[in-house]
């Protein structure tokens, strides 16, 4: 297939231990999981919270693997606390990023999100009023700025129990913000799990997408947590998240799609689940193979 060697393939070190919840993956160490990444055919990683916060010391690890460091989460409350918090933290985030060679900066505004709360993911999310959707674009697009400053970019991830969550959500942050200063990060697993329909996302913010999460779901797991009203991270216990290929989701048409837009850029596979019941390694591999069947690459 032409049209696809711009693209990288890479993997969030989260199905190996998880920022969220320590407790998954506690017993894997940094080696291990960067090891089995690059075993498993995959030349980029995220960052997790057991890699070494020394840019000098982290390529040491990861050059010898050939990995490159796709990007990292930054959690913005910029629809709660003084904008002047978030950008400080941002700065020191964006400089560790750029001295890794990233060129995108993930971010999610965390400002009243229930992501980490043990409440119905559904019905307590946040919803914004006029006065934080405010806060939240003007401050996106000066982190915009401060990311231009180093020739990069800003991706927000919409996600699920926060106040960018749904289409509605997602259209109404993209219109309320400059293309030139705010990029899209699109995540399968969190618009499917929201109930959106990522090919319609896709069609409509192609030329804005600057970064890609894939993740699958369980089908059963998806339906057993919304009849619980589970929160989150007990829907991530459970097993709702898996690797693409292994779930609900359809990816050849979103591969298609991607192809035909001619993307640039990493797709990271980014499966948080149980380590101790889905094995890091045999699911990294699982995907990497189901990659290949379904895009050649
Ligand atoms: O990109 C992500 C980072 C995680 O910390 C998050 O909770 C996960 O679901 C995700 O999509
Ligand atoms: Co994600």
């Amino acid at each position: 297939m032409t049209d696809t060697i711009e693209i990288k393939l890479g993997i969030a070190p989260i199905a190996w231990t998880n920022d969220d919840l320590p407790e998954l993956g506690k017993e894997n160490t940094f080696e291990q999981c960067i090891s089995e990444m690059a075993l498993s055919g995959f030349t980029g990683t995220e960052i997790g919270n057991k890699y070494p916060k020394d840019p000098i010391v982290l390529k040491s690890y990861l050059q010898p693997r050939k990995l490159e460091v796709a990007s990292a989460w930054f959690s913005a409350y910029l629809t709660t606390e003084p904008y002047e918090d978030t950008q400080a933290a941002f700065i020191e985030h964006r400089d560790f990023l750029h001295a890794m060679g990233a060129g995108v900066i993930v971010v999610s505004e965390q400002g009243h999100s229930i992501q980490g709360q043990a409440v119905d993911l559904f019905t307590e999310k946040p919803i914004f009023t006029e006065n934080e959707w405010a806060s939240l674009t003007t401050g996106l697009e000066k982190l915009g700025h401060l990311a231009a400053e180093k020739n990069m970019k800003i991706v927000y991830h919409h996600h699920m129990g926060t106040g960018v969550q749904t289409t509605a959500e997602i259209d109404r942050l993209m219109t309320e913000t400059d293309p030139e200063l705010v990029s899209l990060l699109f995540d399968t697993g969190h618009l499917v799990f929201s109930g959106e329909d990522p090919i319609e996302i896709y069609k409509q913010y192609h030329d804005r997408i600057h970064h890609i999460h894939f993740k699958d779901i369980r089908q059963e797991v998806l339906s057993d947590v919304l009849a619980s009203k589970d929160s989150f991270l007990t829907g991530v216990k459970k097993g709702v998240f898996t690797v693409p290929g292994d779930g609900l989701i359809d990816f050849k048409p979103i591969v298609e799609i991607i192809t035909s837009h001619h993307y640039k850029g990493w797709v990271v596979v980014e499966a948080e689940q149980d380590p101790s019941r889905a094995n890091p390694f045999e699911y990294a591999l699982k995907a990497r193979h189901y990659i290949k069947n379904i895009w050649g690459i």
